[in-house]
């Protein structure tokens, strides 16, 4: 992939709650190190002012801590925070998707005809667009709105689990381009992130989403007290 950088990607993430910014600090401590990535993660931020009066952005630069969405972890100073969308991904040839699935139509849809030839994308968001045509994936809906070629990453991941570093693994579901895949997992991988690539985005990308509303349902049966035989008959699906 030639990416008009000397060689070296440039990653930009558009999104920085909590798993976006866990996920920018993972990256972060990888572009630090590997020679083929630039050191800077450039994170977009949806710009809101804090009970201080202070731009979230502009906290995060000056403190390196993303104070509302992840209190009391350092994300590493090569992370910069990035109020305009558009100058966040300017540069960039590799892009990781992480905002909550809603509004990831009209993102995209503010992208069109910025971003630079040949990138390549991954989403890390759980969920989906439900139209009146009938559920599309959030892979799709970039894919189909940006022209680009997009993976999902997608695991029992808690991101403030991650954050401190406790192990966890998750997995890469690409479409054909296997040697993209792997320089996802390349920036990705750190000795407590685990990360393996499956050549079916569909299928890591529904059971990523799936698994979450079996999540709901054992959680409600904790609630409810209703006991591990009836959490089990959840998780094998009996009970739907
Ligand atoms: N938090 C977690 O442990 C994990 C989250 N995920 C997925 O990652 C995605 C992002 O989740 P989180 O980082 O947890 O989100 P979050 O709930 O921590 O943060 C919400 C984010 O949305 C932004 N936002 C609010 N209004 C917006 C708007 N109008 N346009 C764009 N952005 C706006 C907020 O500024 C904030 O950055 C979701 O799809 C979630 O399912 C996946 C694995 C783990
Ligand atoms: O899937 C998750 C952790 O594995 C978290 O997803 P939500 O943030 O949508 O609950």
């Amino acid at each position: 992939m030639e990416n008009g950088h000397a060689g070296k990607h440039r990653v930009a993430v558009i999104g920085s709650g909590n798993w976006g910014s866990v996920a920018s600090r993972l990256l972060a401590s990888n572009t630090a190190k590997l020679p083929s990535f630039h050191d800077e993660v450039r994170m977009w931020v949806f710009e809101e002012t804090l009970p201080t009066g202070e731009k979230l952005s502009e906290s995060i630069n000056q403190a390196h801590e993303n104070c509302k969405y992840l209190p009391g972890i350092k994300l590493g100073t090569n992370v910069i925070a990035d109020p305009d969308l558009e100058s966040a991904v300017k540069d960039a040839d590799m892009l990781v998707f992480v905002t909550p699935h809603q509004f990831v139509e009209g993102i995209c849809k503010k992208l069109v005809g910025k971003l630079r030839p040949g990138v390549e994308a991954i989403s890390l968001i759980k969920g989906m667009e439900v139209k009146m045509e009938g559920p599309c994936m959030i892979s799709k809906l970039i894919t189909d709105t940006l022209g680009i070629n997009c993976c999902v990453l997608m695991g029992a991941n808690i991101a403030n689990e991650i954050a401190v570093e406790k192990f966890s693994e998750a997995t890469i579901g690409y479409r054909e381009d296997k040697e993209a895949a792997n320089r996802w997992a390349k920036l990705f991988t750190t000795p407590y992130f685990l990360v393996a690539i499956v050549e079916d985005i569909e299928g890591v990308e529904l059971c990523g989403t799936l698994k979450n509303v079996v999540a709901i349902a054992a959680g409600l049966v904790d609630g409810l007290d209703m006991g591990n035989n009836t959490k089990v008959s959840i998780l094998l699906l009996k009970a739907f």
